[in-house]
């Protein structure tokens, strides 16, 4: 159960030494995570949280999910970053890309919105909903959020259109600071239920909160095999010898090819369930190292769908790169491919292998070739893709990540650069307390 790590992709990149060189300073790493005196140690509350989270409102999560389930045909979720990758990713890795078409499913379709500032996209949303019934999670753990706010007054109107005030109130649910923040004082104002994010746990490592739990319970995922899977992996990552603890060598492994000149690390998958999560994995990453002109930069690839587009370059581009593959040998809903009497293309040599049989083929094939190719391979083999192995593999690339800033020197928990494009946004937009300098930056967009 869990997650076996293979170093055969690294073969003729990195020497046995490498790893053993790298184990005192992740050693060091992982130890100022435990005793929590290390830099942004406020914000280190996701250690624990698999056998320490509040279970009274783990309690109200799934009695929200079993009212949602029986009164809404859709539930909108509303939230942008870390307040929404975790949620799709869990409902497309336990359930599948396909969740919302499936036929005699009996738990609500889920849409995400307030993820980006396309008023097509919420058109169509709002299209697709059509006369359905619906409620509302919103998710902002700032509760300022431009992207989700704006979508918010939309569907919020929608609903108190079709359900009245107190009806819609009824069917808003709202996850976000405890007690600050525009969406808490609007949730309290208005009597929607109200969810917590941590003060301690950051938005890209809030998937195991109710920031993921609650639209995961209303799409039917047994939330304690989600937890249970997010324990084991506390436990397991915890593990204080290094040769047993995958995690630690995970985050080992990457910085010594980091050292080599790998700045690039694509997440790679063989299976369309795990897409999302590459999306999940690029935030955590992205938001958590890529700071002070450091870090890896976390990019995703679906396999064999990518082998056909950037194989190419991955193949025989700039040698910057290296890949962690997440593989799982099996197939959850196996097909096996039939003799056919003509054979006119030429299949029959696959007559009576299974469909997974084939993708492990390309897999390994492509292990090699991209070796050959320059490119090192660290493998992370799940034994199943399931609730269980979600949490598990969440809690993986948290610890791992966390380390893995650690070993950059960097504070993992802030992201200081997202401001930025805000700030000018803002400035364009002319927001109240942003309008110095608007002249200046339309005046470099005229030139
Ligand atoms: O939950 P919030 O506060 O709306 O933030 C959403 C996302 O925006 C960011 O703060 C970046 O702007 C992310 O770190 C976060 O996950």
């Amino acid at each position: 159960m869990g997650i076996q790590l293979k170093q055969n992709g690294l073969a003729g990149f990195l020497e046995p030494e490498d790893l053993a060189g790298m184990a005192p300073l992740v050693e060091a790493c992982a130890g100022q995570l435990a005793r929590g005196d290390g830099l942004g140690a406020d914000a280190l509350g996701w250690i624990e949280l698999p056998r320490r989270y509040d279970k009274a409102e783990f309690e109200r999560i799934q009695a929200a999910a079993k009212k949602i389930q029986a009164d809404s045909e859709v539930l909108v979720v509303i939230g942008i970053g870390g307040s929404y990758l975790g949620a799709r990713a869990a409902l497309e890795f336990v359930h599948s890309p396909l969740y919302n078409s499936r036929a005699g499913k009996s738990t609500p379709d889920i849409y995400f919105v307030g993820n980006n500032l396309s008023s097509t996209y919420i058109n169509e949303v709002i299209e697709l909903i059509g006369e359905r019934d619906f409620s509302v999670n919103v998710i902002s753990k700032s509760g300022t959020t431009t992207e989700p706010a704006i979508a918010f007054r939309v569907f919020k109107k929608l609903l108190e259109q079709k359900y009245g005030k107190p009806g819609a109130a009824r069917r808003i649910y709202a996850t976000t600071d405890r007690e600050k923040g525009a969406l808490k004082s609007l949730a309290d104002a208005e009597g929607y239920e109200t969810f917590v994010v941590p003060d301690d746990i950051g938005g890209r490592y809030s998937v195991l909160t109710a920031v993921g739990l609650l639209p995961m319970a209303a799409s039917g995922i047994d939330l304690g095999a989600v937890m249970r899977g997010a324990d084991d992996a506390r436990a397991a990552c915890a593990e204080s010898d290094f040769s047993k603890n995958q995690c630690r060598q995970y985050a080992a492994l990457r910085h010594c090819l980091f050292n080599r000149g790998k700045v690039i690390e694509i997440l790679v998958n063989y299976e369309p369930r795990l897409t999302q999560f590459g999306e999940w994995y690029k935030q955590l990453f992205a938001e958590s190292e890529g700071k002070n002109k450091k870090g890896i930069f976390p990019t995703s690839a679906n396999f064999s769908t990518d082998l056909h587009s950037i194989g190419q370059f991955i193949q025989d581009g700039s040698r910057n790169l290296f890949e962690t593959v997440l593989w799982c040998p099996k197939a959850e809903r196996p097909l096996v491919i039939e003799a056919d009497e003509a054979n006119i293309d030429g299949l029959n040599f696959l007559a009576g292998r299974s469909m997974q049989f084939v993708n492990s083929k390309a897999y390994a094939g492509t292990l090699l070739a991209h070796m050959d190719g320059g490119v090192p391979n660290i493998v992370l083999e799940l034994d199943d893709i399931d609730a269980y192995h979600f949490g598990y593999t969440v809690y993986f690339f948290e610890m791992a990540c966390a380390l893995s800033g650690y070993l950059f020197g960097l504070n993992p928990f802030n992201q200081p650069g997202v401001e930025s494009y805000k700030t000018n946004m803002f400035t364009l937009l002319h927001k109240p307390g942003y309008e110095q300098g608007a002249a200046q930056l339309e005046q470099r967009l005229s030139q």
